[in-house]
């Protein structure tokens, strides 16, 4: 198994996977691209606390609307482009498709999901888990080869920064025909 996020936008991973084995299994968490690209910022922003911000990259000109495609923040939720590549390599069915909003609302549900794609036994069900309203996300009640609860670390779950709401309906809109 192998999980790194940057390979579902990397142009040569779709052919360098395939060529090790056809038969790889892919899972895709996606979210909300609108939602995806400010959690980048955000993650951006707490490393590097003087960038421009979030609305200023947006857009290659603000008057006309039109968007920054070249931002890596904005380009990334570009999902069905980025799938186009994959489809070149690998069919569909072997590619699973895992929501991020319901990694949290439903972890049990969506890891079933993932269990049966893997054609796994559905060993993780809904009592491996409990929702820690402090956090924001679930928990595993025991962690592998302990019997303390296991969270998310500390960088999950930033608060991120209110975005004017033109530029996020402007996003919306620039996101619902790829995705
Ligand atoms: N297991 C699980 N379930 C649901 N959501 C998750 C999970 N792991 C990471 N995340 C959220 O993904 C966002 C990016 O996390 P990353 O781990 O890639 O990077 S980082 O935390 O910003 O360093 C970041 O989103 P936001 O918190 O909304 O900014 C993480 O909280």
């Amino acid at each position: 198994m192998e999980k790194t996020p940057s390979y579902f936008v990397t142009k040569e991973a779709p052919a360098r996977i395939s060529s090790m084995s056809k038969g790889t299994k892919l899972i895709v968490v996606v979210r909300d691209p609108v939602t995806r690209a400010i959690s980048d910022y955000t993650q951006t922003l707490s490393k590097k606390p003087d960038i421009p911000t979030f609305e200023s990259l947006t857009f290659k000109n603000r008057t006309t609307g039109l968007i920054d495609t070249s931002w890596s923040a904005i380009q990334i939720g570009i999902y069905a482009k980025h799938l186009e590549n994959w489809l070149l390599y690998f069919p569909i069915g072997q590619i699973l498709f895992v929501s991020g909003e319901r990694l949290i609302s439903d972890p049990a549900g969506e890891l079933g999901r993932v269990q049966d794609f893997l054609g796994l036994k559905r060993i993780i069900t809904d009592k491996h888990f409990y929702f820690n309203k402090t956090k924001g996300f679930p928990c595993l009640k025991k962690a592998e080869g302990s019997s303390k609860p296991h969270c998310l670390g500390k960088t999950k779950g930033r608060t991120h920064p209110d975005i004017d709401q033109e530029v996020v309906q402007r996003l919306r809109d620039f996101y619902r025909p790829f995705n």
